[in-house]
């Protein structure tokens, strides 16, 4: 058995996981590059693979023609945008991910992007180690209308964290859990209702794959002024350039994102602005969620090959 590890903090806290598959006399081999691969980095190194346990590289058609050993894809996050499903599924090539690993990490980090675009909270940091004292008034979350798209394992989290802000919360999910929102006191709408009501907007669903946008400049357009939306899903929902033009006309208040169109590269124009707060797709990785989707991928790997 082969297994290709391309992501980079896998079991960086604790070696169990590594040594597990060691242990099954199972050869791994590393991500050499340090970076997330390019299709052809990844061409060059599924030759004779069993396996993968796959960070945020894409695994596209012309990937999986040349992985012609391979059998499954431990998917180390819960992501899947980043493999072409119908040519796996083509191929028998089975995909796994690891399920609510990562939920608390990303719904905690998703309230202190809402905390630091609300209120700048990286702006006064930044200025003062620049020994600029420079107060900036910003807006409350607490009492604020909060709408929650994707009510999910992570959505699900946010507005238990919400509900501590004393937040109304509307939510929206194309699978909609009727009594779940009804329990959580949850309003269901239509995202078009939601944009115009809400004051804040946080995203929870998958990445488009389609090339469509779930937020373009028709969607912002409709919003309040006063509006904050925070990413940490996929920046294929929303259309960058278009939410560049919001934030720098303050069509909108405030923009926190996780998450870009072309990562690990940022549009320069973000650079410029003072009403968003970038982060480098960081939302995953606290240490107790490496650990656990550390283990929880390589048990996925063991589970497939224990019925082969
Ligand atoms: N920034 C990060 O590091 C990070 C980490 C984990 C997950 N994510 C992203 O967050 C997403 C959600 O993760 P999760 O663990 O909550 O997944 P999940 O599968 O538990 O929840 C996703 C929810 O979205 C809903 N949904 C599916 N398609 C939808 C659509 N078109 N419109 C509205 N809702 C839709 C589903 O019904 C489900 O309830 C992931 O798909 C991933 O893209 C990002
Ligand atoms: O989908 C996920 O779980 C997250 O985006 C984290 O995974 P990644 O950083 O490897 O994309």
């Amino acid at each position: 058995m082969k297994v290709l590890i391309t992501s980079n903090s896998f079991s960086k806290f604790d070696e169990t996981p590594r040594q597990k598959m060691l242990d099954l006399g199972w050869e791994l081999i590393g991500n050499r590059y340090k970076h997330i691969m390019n299709e052809e980095e990844m061409m060059g190194e599924v030759n004779e693979v069993d396996a993968i346990i796959l960070g945020s590289d894409t695994v596209s058609k012309k990937v999986l023609d040349k992985a012609n050993d391979l059998q499954i894809i431990s998917r180390y996050g819960v992501g899947i945008d980043n493999i072409d499903l119908e040519t796996a599924k083509e191929k028998g090539i089975e995909v796994t991910v690891t399920a609510n690993c990562n939920t608390e990490a990303v719904a905690d980090y998703a309230i202190g992007l809402m905390l630091s675009t609300l209120r700048h909270i990286c702006n006064v940091d930044s200025n003062l180690k620049k020994n600029t004292w420079k107060k900036e008034t910003g807006l409350d979350l607490c009492n604020k209308t909060v709408g929650v798209f994707g009510l999910g394992a992570i959505g699900r989290e946010v507005v238990k964290r919400l509900q501590g802000f004393n937040c109304k919360i509307l939510g929206y999910d194309k699978y909609v859990d009727e009594d779940y929102c009804k329990n959580e006191n949850i309003t269901i709408k239509e995202p078009k209702e939601i944009f115009k009501e809400a004051d804040i907007i946080t995203l929870h669903m998958p990445g488009n794959v389609d090339g469509s946008y779930f937020i373009s400049k028709r969607e912002l357009d409709m919003m309040k002024s006063s509006m904050v939306i925070i990413n940490t899903a996929r920046a294929s929902l929303i259309d960058e350039e278009a939410m560049i033009c919001a934030l720098k006309d303050k069509r909108i208040y405030g923009y926190g994102t996780d998450v870009f169109a072309e990562e690990p590269l940022v549009n320069k124009e973000f650079a410029d602005l003072d009403n968003v707060v970038l982060s480098p797709h960081n939302a995953a990785v606290s240490v107790e969620a490496i650990n656990k989707m550390s283990h929880k991928a390589v048990d996925n790997l063991i589970e497939y090959f224990k019925t082969k």
